[in-house]
């Protein structure tokens, strides 16, 4: 299994205060992998890490590294915006922009440079096809991104995140303010999008992780406690943590 993204001995801290526990863990091409574990535990933090995230939060540092393909993210020459075309990010609440769908899609890729309407137009309609809202919004791109419904706003967050061609697609709990319905279908498209992307999701929900990852991250109080495929982590927990987390005896 190929990794894409490599975390090594990386702590992360608020002022005085650690975050994220010298966490070591590989992240694989392709895969979905969750990372899991209860309120504060640091999930958040070490997700916003790899997106360079936290960045402006005053106080916050970090220690170890994180490789993207190789690459040192917190090389100070690292070209931040180029680096977050490549890994995306998908929040909690839907965060469409105060403007119509298309606008919305077509956001990135004009930042980025593309002018041409031809272009945009392929592109927009190609990102809501693999968010799988094309469907829904077809006749009305027009409308503002707003107006849709919880969980068509969370898939045109992922369209956004889909039109820069990105490579890894990092989620913080995107499905949690949405109902079972819009929840499952997102679950759907996230393991149809591990075809052709890696997906890091941060989720307090267990079994979605069950459902859909190919590999859990067990983090408590900032450390990584158990790492491995989904399977695995399930069956046969090697900590005595993990197996209280994931029975509900601790959360
Ligand atoms: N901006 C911040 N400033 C100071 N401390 C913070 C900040 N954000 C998070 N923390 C602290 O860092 C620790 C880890 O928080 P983090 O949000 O990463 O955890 P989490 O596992 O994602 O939690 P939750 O599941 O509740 O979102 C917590 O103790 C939290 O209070």
């Amino acid at each position: 299994m190929e990794p894409i993204i490599e975390i090594e001995n990386f702590s992360a801290y608020y002022g005085d205060k650690v975050a994220v526990k010298n966490v070591t863990m590989k992240i694989f091409k392709n895969q979905i992998t969750a990372i899991i574990g209860p309120s504060g535990c640091g999930k958040t933090t070490l997700l916003r890490s790899i997106n360079r995230m936290n960045d402006h939060i005053p106080g916050f540092r970090v220690e170890g590294k994180i490789y993207f393909k190789g690459q040192d993210i917190y090389d100070p020459k690292l070209d931040v915006t180029e680096y977050r075309k490549k890994v995306g990010m998908v929040f909690q609440k839907p965060t469409p922009f105060p403007m119509s769908i298309y606008d919305n899609v077509a956001f990135g890729p004009r930042i980025h440079g593309t002018k041409s309407k031809h272009v945009l137009d392929r592109i927009v309609e190609e990102s809501l096809k693999k968010a799988a809202l094309w469907d829904e919004v077809k006749s009305e791109l027009n409308k503002p991104g707003t107006k849709l419904s919880g969980g068509q706003q969370q898939r045109l967050c992922i369209a956004r995140a889909l039109a820069v061609e990105p490579e890894v697609i990092l989620l913080d709990e995107p499905t949690s303010a949405l109902d079972p319905i819009a929840t499952q279908r997102i679950e759907k498209l996230l393991e149809e999008l591990s075809e052709n992307y890696t997906i890091v999701i941060v989720t307090h929900n267990i079994g979605q992780a069950i459902r859909i990852a190919d590999y859990i991250a067990f983090m408590y109080r900032g450390e990584l406690v158990e790492y491995g495929p989904t399977r695995e982590i399930v069956e046969r927990p090697k900590s005595k943590l993990t197996e209280e987390y994931l029975t509900g005896k601790i959360g």
